[in-house]
């Protein structure tokens, strides 16, 4: 194989030989954002059971290691109005996942479940039951969610403070494991901060013990978490080089807890563009993106760092000149990470810098980590970056629901099966030998439920 170009030149060490390690494939369920393209004629209901089985069927046809479900428990909406492209929400992630698993046989079946809202004994319980039911394929991805607009669904409602979300998210994990861990055994009993349970598992061990965890949250606090808890990590740092600063950063944090950082996997979101040609690629991928971003879209997207309205401003023409507004309680389905008055005077210096409209901006700021070319490059690009250590694999989110990996599976993932870079079948059954991870107290279950 050839040094891909992003990497000639660079000094940065590539995996060889016997030092390789396995890539690793999940598909993201698209549908919710502007990353989803509704205006092409192949695009399809969001909510219809064909459209969740197309996406998983294709991915297990792949081999991949699991399919992924986001939450959003609201249609987004900012001053009043609800995302131009959230046509639909997001319908029940239980029972998606185990619909999923009676026509399926292999592939792991991972949903998103926040800490903040939710009870330990019920999250337990449901992931217990998928995983029983999918024969040891269930994955928890847990996040503490960005804001008090979901919050207001619930019955405890509103807001928790970031730290709080977080220091809720690791007693919820511990009360969980305990429902795990707890069949036939002494009663349950947890007196923390944030719960206060007496109990019992009504359920045995099920077949991966718990289910794979995996973490989405990328402050310091969110990286302990998942170094703590987590199996695997969901990143945006896909692109080569923050990719790599934030592997070592949270494998380094896992091998400071005492943990084995190989027992830590990283998976950046990211998307393909393929074409016939390295040309066409380029040409689809910015047809791509001008699709996920339309008039609207950008005016809605800067409206969200702004925190006021910017409907007067022509898409078409500079950044608006008026300032920012901060009010964290406008941010509805959306996390800022720093002042929003920072973030617009860094947009105002990239536009100026590259003459860009307010549309051209977003659109530049838009872009997931892609990876964009002919079969072959986008297989050598993905297996540089796992080799080179930004990633352990990718979950990829396809821009076309649900159609949008079948090229990518039809086209990459032979290309790499054939270089020996990914599996050409499941050697295991459970989503736990996929990934090369532990079973959990795995004594334990075997000596209860044999
Ligand atoms: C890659 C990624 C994916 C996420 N997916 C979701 C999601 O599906 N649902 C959700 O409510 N929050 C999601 N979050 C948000 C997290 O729940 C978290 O609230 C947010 O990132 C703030 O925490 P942080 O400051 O640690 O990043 C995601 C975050 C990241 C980084």
């Amino acid at each position: 194989m050839g040094t891909p170009v992003s990497i000639a030149n660079t000094g940065i060490a590539v995996r060889e030989g016997e030092h390789r390690k396995p890539i690793h494939l999940a598909a993201h369920f698209p549908g919710v954002n502007h990353n989803t393209v509704w205006s092409d004629p192949s695009a399809r209901s969001q909510v219809e059971f064909d459209s969740f089985v197309h996406l998983a069927r294709a991915a297990e046809r792949g081999r991949f290691d699991f399919f992924f479900l986001a939450e959003g428990l609201r249609l987004r909406e900012h001053l009043g109005r609800i995302h131009d492209l959230d046509v639909v929400g997001r319908p029940d992630t239980f029972t998606v996942l185990a619909a999923l698993a009676a026509v399926t046989d292999r592939i792991g079946l991972a949903g998103t479940i926040n800490t903040t809202f939710n009870e330990p004994f019920e999250v337990a319980r449901q992931f217990a039951t998928l995983d029983h039911l999918s024969a040891g394929r269930a994955a928890w991805n847990m996040v503490t969610s960005s804001d008090a607009f979901t919050g207001e669904n619930f019955r405890r409602g509103g807001f928790l403070a970031h730290a709080d979300r977080y220091r809720r998210a690791d007693e919820f994990v511990t009360v969980a494991q305990r429902f795990w861990d707890g069949w036939g055994g002494d009663p349950i009993v947890h007196h923390g901060r944030q719960f206060d349970v007496r109990g019992g598992s009504p359920l045995p061990p099920s077949p991966q013990g718990h289910p794979v965890l995996l973490q989405a949250g990328d402050s310091g606090e969110g990286r302990d978490f998942a170094a703590a808890r987590a199996d695997a990590i969901f990143t945006r740092h896909g692109s080569l080089e923050s990719g790599r600063a934030f592997y070592a950063d949270v494998k380094r944090r896992a091998a400071d807890r005492g943990r084995n950082p190989d027992h830590l996997k990283v998976f950046p979101g990211a998307a393909a563009v393929i074409g016939a040609t390295a040309d066409e690629a380029a040409e689809k991928a910015r047809e791509i993106r001008r699709s996920q971003v339309g008039p609207q879209t950008a005016l809605n997207f800067l409206e969200q760092v702004w925190g006021r309205e910017l409907q007067s401003f022509d898409p078409d023409g500079p950044l608006p000149d008026v300032e920012p507004v901060f009010e964290e309680q406008a941010v509805k389905g959306r996390v800022l990470h720093a002042d929003p008055r920072e973030i617009v005077a860094t947009y105002r210096a990239r536009a100026e810098a590259g003459g860009l409209s307010i549309r051209e901006l977003v659109i530049e700021l838009n872009t997931r980590p892609q990876f964009v070319g002919t079969a072959e490059q986008v297989a050598d690009e993905i297996d540089t970056y796992v080799q080179a250590d930004a990633a352990d694999g990718f979950i990829l989110v396809p821009h076309l629901t649900p159609t949008g990996l079948d090229e990518f599976v039809d086209d990459v993932v032979p290309l790499l099966q054939e270089r020996g870079a990914f599996r050409s079948e499941y050697t295991g059954t459970t989503l736990r030998e996929h990934l090369g991870l532990p079973v959990p107290g795995a004594d334990e279950t075997a000596r209860r439920v044999g």
